[in-house]
């Protein structure tokens, strides 16, 4: 058989990778050095030419997206669908898991997922029950906490707290919710990985039975693993397993969420890989690369590396100071004009940013050119009010003692039932050990609630009844349709909200159906026994916890830096590249964390192809102040020759009668003595623009040369 195309495209690098005789192995490697690619052919490389069975292998991606991509790659490579094959997260490969083995767990057959917005509800509804102080325990803060301790693989009782206060009620709170879980069936978003692991670790017969199951287990993106993740692949591994393990120390940026970068150390020691390096880059020209390994030559402890490319120098980097976050936008939205009037496509066009709220401005300028974007980070389809009320009713068809949904849509469409009566039910659930709907029936039943309350819960509890028995027999489409349809959620959003809201939220829910209608349960969902409807409850969950981009149509792409990891891009822009914002401010004073900024800004770097651009502001308003920033240390770290401002090069052209009016200088001339709150006392030395645009050039005397806003500056004169 030719084999030759799995190989063909490799170097000798790579090659020896994807060849490499059964053990385990470490691919460690930088940015765009092809370390996706490896493990793509290296899964077709053992299924063609070692006829291992795809039956036998697993792999773990980043995001539900790459997952689907790589089974698309490998699909083509082997020209067929490869059946059987585990291609996903650790979530969705936990989630399955846990599907096939819910008796053995403790769990329902009918476990629902929570994704990170129900779980915030339900700890706020926890902390309200228990009557504790919402200022002290913010619900945030607890989740954080529940999360953190069980990414670190500890329940409640396996916590040590050091007094009786505080700490002592967090854990409490913990405890609460858990049991909350635990009744109603909730799983989240740790909790999928918590029980695989307690489930291979107690179980020896079916840790046996995965262990003998699955012979290869390949990981993409392992820098980013955390905990729990790298004790499952231990677990999954066992003595016998193949591993093969790519990564990138300088591109671990989920510290802040539990990673652990030290796995890669673990991973050494633990299993002894060989270890193999991939220096040539395939994606950035050479000044990109040369810049961002620069940059990154400033973090300490890095396992080194080295990456050269054969691309061509390339334009260099060009970086823009612009007077405020407006004119970054216009900047920013005016290149990639440039860039589409010379034929480029809107979909080569990346935005990135540290944080979501830096999209509003982008979007707006976009908007008012007419140009297409998607953003993404914001709320994904899935998380969107509208789809998870009627999901809500899709969870009540699917299990009704699902209380999550329950509580979700009770009184959505509104039906005048308020929260003493949300209350009663709680309380009378809570007594009796039942379901909120079981508890909702027999107050029903026993007139324990007030006439009009009695009466609307009875309709809720008939809408739910009529609703499960239309759509016993019907399709997975069918039930969304009666869904949407006998909910009247539409009609409802029409009667609260403005005609363009509620028309885009109608849209949605029309989505949904369509979703519904076109959902392929999974090959490994179906054989573990699960209904369509199972399926997609859990994938709806579980993409709702995902932040990765997607390409959809050809649109200008806005996303964080974060969601942008494992892209690449021919143009893009790094904006706001301003201390305090990127560094963040909270991570400027922990070494660490400024340690992790800086590989979120490698990362970004190396997302570009041809050309980057990295502009800054110096100002910009956040919550309704405007804050004055320094350029970011790490437009610093690129040497010289690699990097070109261009303040000059972009100015509004003047008026049609080409004569530019006089500078409207607030009363100050050039030459004069200035002092500025932030920068100190300096000269102006230059003045132009008009009213609300009229800009200024000051020479401080600690700062150096600034910009700045007229109208915002606030300079006093002195002298
Ligand atoms: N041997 C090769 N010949 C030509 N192109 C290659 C080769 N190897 C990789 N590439 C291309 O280089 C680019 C980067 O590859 P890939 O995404 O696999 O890198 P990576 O190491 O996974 O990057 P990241 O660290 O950002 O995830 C892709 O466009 C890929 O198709
Ligand atoms: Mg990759």
């Amino acid at each position: 058989m030719d084999v030759s195309h799995l190989l063909d495209e490799l170097n000798d690098a790579q090659r020896q990778a994807v060849t490499a005789e059964d053990g385990h192995l470490l691919v460690l490697a930088g940015a765009g050095s092809g370390k996706t690619r490896v493990l793509v052919h290296r899964i077709a490389w053992l299924i063609q030419v070692h006829h291992v069975s795809p039956m036998s292998l697993m792999a773990v991606t980043f995001t539900n997206k790459a997952a689907g991509e790589m089974r698309g790659r490998v699909g083509r490579l082997l020209d067929l669908r490869p059946e059987g094959l585990w291609i996903g997260t650790f979530h969705g490969i936990c989630h399955r898991l846990l599907r096939m083995h819910a008796a053995e767990v403790n769990l329902p057959d009918t476990f629902q997922i929570l994704d990170s917005e129900d779980q915030y509800r339900l700890v706020r509804r926890v902390i309200r029950d228990q009557q504790i102080d919402e200022g002290e325990h913010p619900p945030r803060q607890v989740q954080g906490f529940i999360n953190h301790h069980k990414d670190e693989g500890r329940r409640p009782g396996q916590i040590e707290h050091f007094d009786q206060g505080f700490q002592a009620r967090q854990v409490e709170i913990y405890q609460r919710y858990q049991d909350y879980c635990e009744r109603s069936g909730l799983v989240d978003f740790a909790e999928l990985l918590l029980r695989s692991v307690e489930l291979l670790r107690d179980n020896p017969e079916r840790r046996a039975h995965y262990q003998a199951r699955f012979g290869n287990i390949l990981i993409d993106e392992f820098q980013d693993t955390n905990t729990l993740q790298y004790a499952l692949v231990r677990l999954l591994a066992g003595e016998r397993n193949h591993l093969f393990v790519v990564g990138d120390d300088d591109q671990s940026i989920y510290g802040w969420r539990g990673a652990r970068v030290e796995n890669v150390a673990h991973y050494n020691r633990d299993f002894q890989p060989e270890l193999i390096r991939l220096e040539q880059n395939y994606r950035s020209t050479r000044t990109i690369l040369e810049a961002a390994n620069r940059v990154i030559d400033h973090n300490d402890d890095r396992m080194g590396k080295n990456l050269w490319t054969e691309g061509e120098q390339g334009e260099p980097i060009r970086r823009f100071a612009a007077f405020n976050a407006e004119e970054e936008a216009e900047f920013v939205i005016a290149r990639i004009q440039d860039w589409i009037a010379q034929g480029g496509r809107p979909s080569d066009c990346a935005v990135l940013y540290r944080s979501n709220a830096q999209s509003r401005l982008f979007e707006q300028t976009l908007l008012r050119e007419d140009i297409p974007y998607r953003v993404y980070g914001g709320l994904r389809f899935f998380e969107r009010a509208e789809i998870k009320d009627a999901m809500a009713y899709l969870r009540l068809l699917h299990n009704p003692h699902d209380d999550t949904a329950f509580e979700r849509v009770i009184n959505v469409p509104a039906r005048g039932i308020g929260e003493r009566t949300v209350a009663r039910i709680r309380d009378h659930a809570r007594t009796n050990g039942q379901s909120l709907a079981q508890a909702a029936t027999e107050q029903v039943a026993q007139g324990g609630l007030s006439a009009r309350a009695g009466h609307a819960v009875r309709s809720f509890l008939a809408l739910v009844a009529d609703l499960t028995e239309a759509c016993g027999s019907a399709s997975l489409a069918g039930a969304a349709r009666a869904v949407v349809e006998r909910t009247e959620l539409v009609a409802w959003y029409q009667t609260r909200e403005p005609a363009d809201r509620a028309e885009a939220r109608e849209e949605n829910l029309s989505e949904l159906v369509r979703a519904a209608d076109s959902f392929q349960q999974p090959f490994e969902d179906e054989q573990a026994g699960l209904s369509p409807m199972a399926s997609f409850l859990s994938q709806a969950a579980l993409e709702a916890g995902e932040h990765q981009a997607e390409r959809w149509e050809d649109c200008v792409q806005l996303m964080t830096l974060h969601s942008a990891k494992g892209l690449e891009f021919p143009l893009v822009f790094m904006a706001g590249m301003e201390e305090g914002l990127f560094p963040h401010q909270k991570s400027i004073e922990e070494p660490g964390r400024l340690a992790e900024e800086r590989r979120l800004c490698y990362v970004g770097m190396t997302r570009a192809m041809q050309r980057l651009y990295i502009t800054h502001a110096e100002s910009r308003q956040t919550y309704g102040q405007t804050s004055f920033s320094r350029p970011s240390r790490f437009v610093a770290e690129i040497p010289e020759p690699l990097i070109e401002s261009i303040r000059s090069g972009f100015r509004v052209t003047p008026a049609a009668s080409g004569r530019e009016a006089p500078p409207d200088t607030g009363g100050l001339a050039l030459g004069a003595s200035v002092r500025h709150s932030r920068f100190g006392s300096g000269t102006v030395v230059s003045l132009e623009g008009q009213g609300p645009n009229a800009r200024i050039q000051v020479n401080f005397e600690d700062a150096g040369s600034k910009w700045l806003v007229l109208a915002y500056a606030n300079l006093e004169r002195i002298g």
